[in-house]
């Protein structure tokens, strides 16, 4: 569970975050839109520890992630825009890395096998990473994931750059992982694939969280209609 209570964020005297209040169940994506600058990457950091909060609490698993960050750490898997692998390894040389720094030994079978189901085709578990699409590069993000058991994923702009088939088979894998009881939060652009993968979405503006919805409830043409109403005024 992701849990943000009161939580701001100050730089200076810009507050970047605004007395944001968020739950974010297992098996549940919460897509986070909102125009550049509104205060989604903040958001993000904030869960990771990246950053230190200026009011309030966050908490992964009920546990303060600015009290407890080795320990929440240990919950969340991030992918962010642009995952960074090491370019000379493997794919599945750079998930048996990962694995090792979050105290995870599994043997090669098994480290294939969470690439499979991450879908990333076989022949390429043993290429370079450097010779990876940025689509097959984010695979290898959620194989660590799957590997790493997280309980919490966080994923900044994880499709911006990527072909629409590529996009939507990162749809399909966070569909999957969603069944797995992964708290997912999502900062995106993309507003339809918010509501194709989300199961709820919230709107940010100038660091506040300004409208929060179910996916169930809202059209894709009320939630562009929504969008843009706030982006105007
Ligand atoms: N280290 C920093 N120092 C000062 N201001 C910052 C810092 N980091 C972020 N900001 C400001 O905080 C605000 C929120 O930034 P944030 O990166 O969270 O936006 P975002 O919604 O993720 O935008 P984008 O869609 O462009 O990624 C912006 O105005 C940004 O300039």
């Amino acid at each position: 569970m992701l849990e943000a209570a009161q939580l701001s964020k100050d730089y200076g005297s810009f507050r970047a975050l605004n007395q944001l209040d968020l739950k974010i169940l297992k098996g549940e994506v919460f897509c986070l839109l909102g125009a550049n600058g509104a205060g989604k990457s903040t958001t993000i950091n904030l869960f990771l520890n990246f950053i230190q909060p200026s009011e309030g609490t966050v908490k992964i698993n009920d546990v303060d992630v600015t009290q407890h960050p080795l320990e929440t750490k240990k919950y969340i898997a991030y992918i962010p825009e642009n995952l960074m692998l090491y370019p000379n390894l493997s794919g599945v040389e750079n998930l048996q890395y990962f694995c090792g720094l979050s105290g995870k030994k599994y043997p090669t079978a098994e480290l294939h096998n969470f690439l499979q189901k991450a879908g990333l085709k076989e022949d390429l578990h043993k290429r370079r990473v450097g010779k990876y699409s940025k689509g097959m590069r984010q695979k290898v993000g959620i194989a660590i994931a799957i590997a790493k058991q997280a309980s919490a994923l966080l994923l900044d702009e994880p499709t911006s750059g990527l072909d629409p088939k590529a996009s939507n088979e990162f749809a399909q894998l966070l569909q999957e992982l969603k069944q797995t009881d992964v708290a997912i939060l999502m900062a995106t652009h993309d507003l339809f694939r918010a509501k194709e993968t989300g199961t709820h979405i919230g709107i940010m503006k100038h660091g506040k969280l300004v409208e929060k919805m179910t996916t169930e409830e809202i059209s894709h043409r009320d939630l562009e209609k929504i969008y843009l109403e706030h982006m105007h005024d």
